[in-house]
C-alpha cells in the first residue's frame, strides 16, 4: 500500500473551514438558478475544466433544467503544486464549438491565466458566445485580465491557498466537502 504522506493528513486537520458543505450547496443552487434563467434557450456546450471542475460540474449540471451537452478540457497551471506557472494544455476542447454557446465551468478564478486562455481558445474556435461559471472568486489585485467577464460566481474567498470541492492540496483533498484554507498560506 502506498502510504499517505503525513503532510496531507495534517493539512486537512489544521485547515480553516471557509465554507461548509451546506454553504457550497446553497451557492451552487444560486449559480444554477442564474444559469437556468439566462442560458435556457442557448443549447450550450458545457466545458468542465479538468481536474478541478470535476466535482462542481457534476453538482451543477444536475441542477440545470434545459438541454445541454457536456464535454471537458484539461488545462493546468499549477500541476498539483501551490504556485502557478505556464499553462499546460493536456486535452484540448474536442467538441466543435463553432457558432455554439459555450459555458466554461471551473472551480476557481484566481489570477485568471487559465480561464483567459480557455476563453480565447473558444472564441478562436468560432464560438458564438462564451460564458464562465466558477465556484470561487479569489479576491486580490493580481487578475491578469481584470476586465474578463465571469458570468456566474458561487462564492468569494480571501487571498489564501484553498482546497476542497474539486480543488487540491498537492493532488489530495479534492474530495473534501467544503472549502478550506491551508494553515499559513
Ligand atoms: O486563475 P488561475 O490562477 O489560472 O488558477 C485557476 C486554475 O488553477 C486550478 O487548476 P490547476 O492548474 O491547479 O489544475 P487542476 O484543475 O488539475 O487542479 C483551477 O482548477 C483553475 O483552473
Ligand atoms: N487548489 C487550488 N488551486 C488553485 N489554483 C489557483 N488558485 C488555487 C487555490 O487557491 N487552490
Amino acid at each position: 500500500m502506498h502510504p499517505v504522506p503525513n503532510e496531507i493528513t495534517q493539512v486537512y486537520a489544521q485547515a480553516d473551514e471557509l465554507y461548509s458543505a451546506a454553504d457550497v450547496s446553497a451557492a451552487i443552487d444560486r449559480m444554477a438558478e442564474a444559469i437556468n434563467s439566462t442560458m435556457g434557450d442557448r443549447n450550450p456546450v458545457v466545458y468542465s475544466v479538468m481536474n478541478g471542475a470535476l466535482v462542481l460540474t457534476g453538482h451543477l449540471v444536475t441542477r440545470l433544467t434545459f438541454p445541454l451537452e457536456i464535454s471537458y478540457l484539461h488545462a493546468t497551471r499549477y500541476r498539483n503544486e501551490t504556485h502557478g506557472s505556464s499553462l499546460d494544455w493536456r486535452a484540448f476542447p474536442m467538441q466543435d464549438v463553432k457558432d455554439r454557446s459555450v459555458l466554461i465551468v471551473d472551480d476557481i478564478y484566481d489570477e485568471g491565466g487559465t480561464l483567459a486562455a480557455i476563453v480565447d481558445h473558444c472564441h478562436a474556435a468560432g464560438a458564438e458566445e462564451v460564458r464562465v461559471a466558477v465556484l470561487i472568486n479569489k479576491i486580490h489585485d493580481r487578475k491578469v485580465r481584470p476586465d474578463m467577464a465571469i458570468d456566474y460566481i458561487g462564492l468569494e474567498c480571501v487571498d489564501r491557498y484553498v482546497f476542497g470541492f474539486g480543488m487540491d492540496y498537492k493532488g489530495y483533498w479534492r474530495n473534501a466537502p467544503g472549502i478550506y484554507a491551508v494553515k499559513g498560506m
